[in-house]
């Protein structure tokens, strides 16, 4: 793992941007991995402006979500198809049609699963995933104890994960108990990967991440095997971590 070490989240969603920008700009075709969450809110703002400023288009990129609530619909504000409409696709040049993010209101959620693990798989997978950090490990809502082995499947979220995306709701109660999330494998499965780590509520993850052993009681800990990471972190996330040693 490469680590990148940034002074706040300005500045690393700044670096972000300027990483994804290069990717799309020398691959137009390029599969993204994206996620949600307040981390990467700031990098998304970046890219768009450089679009309108620019004109990095982004009208062949093809890209595929970590995750969705199950039982909230596209429509519903807090579902994390209308975050990413609102936050970045809407803003794009992007074809719609080519933003997949699981469903939450599929019939039959198993199938759903599956459709979009062959979905990924069918475009040829991931080229590089964008992935924030939970504060317990989660990468995705793939919670502590989940398989290394697992593809998308459904999960149920941890209390904490609750309380913490209580934020976006109007309270705790509104926050759905189970999600769809892409498994640790076919994370796993994507060629690069860019973790980005903003806050002092982030450096205990960041601690067991950097020093701490391979295990799935904390799911970020597999990324140790990835060929291919690199993350962004300010200084508030890296405090006290021997970088160097
Ligand atoms: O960026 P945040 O809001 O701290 O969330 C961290 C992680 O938690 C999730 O929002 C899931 O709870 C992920 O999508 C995200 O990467």
């Amino acid at each position: 793992m490469k680590l990148i070490e940034v002074k706040d989240y300005n500045e690393m969603s700044q670096k972000a941007a300027e990483y994804i920008i290069e990717k799309v700009r020398n691959h137009p075709r390029i599969n993204l991995g994206l996620a949600t969450g307040g981390t990467p809110v700031g990098t998304y703002k970046i890219l768009i402006e450089d679009h309108q400023k620019n004109g990095t288009s982004y009208q062949e990129v093809t890209t595929f979500n970590l995750d969705e609530y199950i039982g909230l619909s596209g429509n519903n504000p807090n579902s994390y198809r209308y975050f990413m409409n609102e936050k970045l696709f809407n803003h794009l040049d992007i074809n719609k049609n080519n933003t997949f993010i699981p469903s939450g209101v599929a019939e039959d959620i198993q199938t759903e699963c599956l459709r979009y693990e062959q979905l990924i798989a069918q475009h040829g997978g991931v080229d590089l995933q964008i992935l924030g950090i939970g504060q317990n490990g989660h990468i995705g809502f793939n919670e502590p104890g989940t398989s290394f082995e697992s593809n998308t499947h459904v999960v149920d979220l941890a209390p904490s994960t609750i309380k913490a995306n209580a934020r976006f709701f109007d309270n705790e109660e509104e926050v759905p108990t189970k999600a769809i999330t892409m498994g640790i494998a076919t994370i796993m499965k994507s060629k690069e990967i860019l973790l980005l780590v903003s806050g002092e509520s982030k450096n205990d993850a960041m601690h067991k991440l950097w020093n701490g052993e391979v295990t799935e009681s904390f799911p970020a800990s597999i990324l140790k095997n990835h060929p291919y990471v690199t993350i962004i972190a300010d200084q508030a996330a890296v405090a006290g971590l021997k970088i160097h040693s």
